[in-house]
């Protein structure tokens, strides 16, 4: 039996002082009826906790260390930044440096803005889009997660769909009144919501691949309609790879699925562990953006020289080593493999959907395409599995609504031995 006596002890504490104890809610495991692990440290594919139990970790910070945890060139750039000051709020060459390498990764990254977190990517470039359309109206799909500004907070995925809230109290009727929902991968719901009120729309946002309702690869025709309608229209098409950049592909899912959309927001892993992330897209659309142009977007730590640091360094050894892409892939799919097998071979119905390095194995019987789908999965099947799980070392996201992710220092035996857990835990669940 796991003893986190010591993490019991340290939750009751935060709580005193944090609501629920956490700074995200989706950290909190109250919907998976337990109590989280307190973190100390973490090293390539491993996390350890305060009463010094070790874990594979397939969260990942939920998704920003592709290359593991404390990887050593990305550390080594950090202590040294460090030295140099922490924040100056004024221009340095690194913002220059981060942006060439995240171009050179998705060159419809023109012109880019870096924010502090994905939260703000989203929000700000719905702002461009309206501020550069004139149009109100924005169009979002349901379980997909664009963070928690007030007009995203609409049927969203992640933690609201976890804690059962879809949207928020605290967010005026009038801030989501112009956000229209959709069901995700239906072409043609989409086609006739453009053919009644395309005029009028300024943004469609999509998780490129879903990953906050589980990991939903986009179908065939989804992408290539919102594409089709919005240019049609005159509306933006917004890619939130705040989630599936760098992991879809090197060049994420626009790269994977050879679709161009007008912006693009990126986070997680383009800051390597450090509070940052990235809207941008077409020049002449963020023209529009303070000082170039007159739609108004700012921060005192955006760019900070750390973050950039941490971001520069991550990117770097991706570019140098394009194998790493490949590697991680084939790890995510041997793992996703092994976990379908051994739930058919249990009997137990299981589905296992990955793209890239990304996955989520859900308790349901055949695909999952959309919210709905993802709704009707096995919880208690989920929680059983999750529990036996974390109780053997495995540490995966604490709900069916997430995705989960690999790293490139996950090599084939500590795969092994999650497969090897996870048989034990399906037939508990037989
Ligand atoms: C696709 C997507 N967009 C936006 C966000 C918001 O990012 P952040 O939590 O950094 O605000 C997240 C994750 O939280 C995400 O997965
Ligand atoms: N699903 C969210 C991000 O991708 C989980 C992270 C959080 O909200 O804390």
């Amino acid at each position: 039996m796991l003893n986190l006596d010591k993490s019991h002890k340290a939750f009751a504490e935060a709580k005193l002082y944090m609501p629920g104890g956490v700074n995200s809610p989706v950290r909190s495991y109250r919907s998976v009826g337990s109590e989280p692990p307190f973190i100390a440290s973490a090293s390539g594919d491993r996390i350890y906790d305060i009463d010094g139990n070790e874990y594979i970790d397939y969260v990942l910070s939920w998704g920003p260390m592709i290359l593991g945890h404390a990887n050593a060139e990305v550390v080594a750039a950090l202590q040294e930044a460090v030295l140099r000051g922490t924040s100056y709020g004024a221009p340095t060459l690194l913002e220059t440096e981060v942006a060439k390498k995240i171009q050179a990764f998705m060159p419809t990254m023109e012109m880019l803005r870096m924010v502090n977190s994905g939260t703000e990517a989203t929000m700000s470039a719905l702002r461009v889009a309206r501020g550069f359309t004139g149009r109100d109206k924005i169009v979002k799909f349901v379980g997909c997660y664009h963070g928690h500004s007030d007009s995203l907070l609409v049927k969203a995925g992640s933690g609201l769909a976890t804690f059962g809230v879809p949207d928020s109290p605290g967010v005026p009727a009038g801030a989501a009144a112009d956000t229209i929902t959709m069901p995700y991968n239906d072409s043609q719901a989409i086609r006739g919501l453009f053919d009644e009120q395309g005029d009028t729309i300024a943004a469609v946002i999509v998780e490129p691949v879903a990953g906050n309702m589980g990991c939903v690869p986009p179908v065939p025709g989804f992408l290539e309609t919102l594409r089709e309608v919005t240019e049609e229209h005159g509306a933006l098409l917004i890619f939130d790879e705040v989630m599936c950049g760098f992991r879809a592909s090197a060049g994420g899912a626009q790269k994977l699925y050879g679709i161009i959309p007008d912006l693009t927001c990126l986070g997680k892993i383009v800051g390597g562990g450090m509070p940052m992330a990235v809207f941008g897209g077409r020049k002449d659309v963020m023209s529009c953006v303070a000082p170039a142009g007159p739609v108004y977007q700012a921060g005192t730590l955006s760019g900070n020289p750390i973050a950039m640091t941490a971001g520069l360094a991550t990117l770097s050894v991706l570019q140098r080593d394009p194998t790493i892409f490949r590697r991680v892939e084939a790890a995510t799919k041997e793992l996703c493999e092994g976990l379908e097998r051994l739930g058919e071979a249990a009997g137990v119905p299981v589905t296992v959907q990955r793209v890239g390095s990304m996955f989520t194995l859900f308790f349901h019987d055949g695909p999952v395409c959309n919210f709905d789908d993802a709704s009707v999965c096995d919880m208690e099947a989920f929680k059983t599995f999750f529990h036996y799980n974390l109780e053997h070392g495995i540490y995966y996201a604490p709900s069916q609504y997430e995705s989960n992710f690999v790293s490139v220092m996950h090599n084939p035996k500590e795969i092994e031995k999650t497969l090897a857990v996870a048989e034990e835990a399906f037939h508990l669940l037989k």
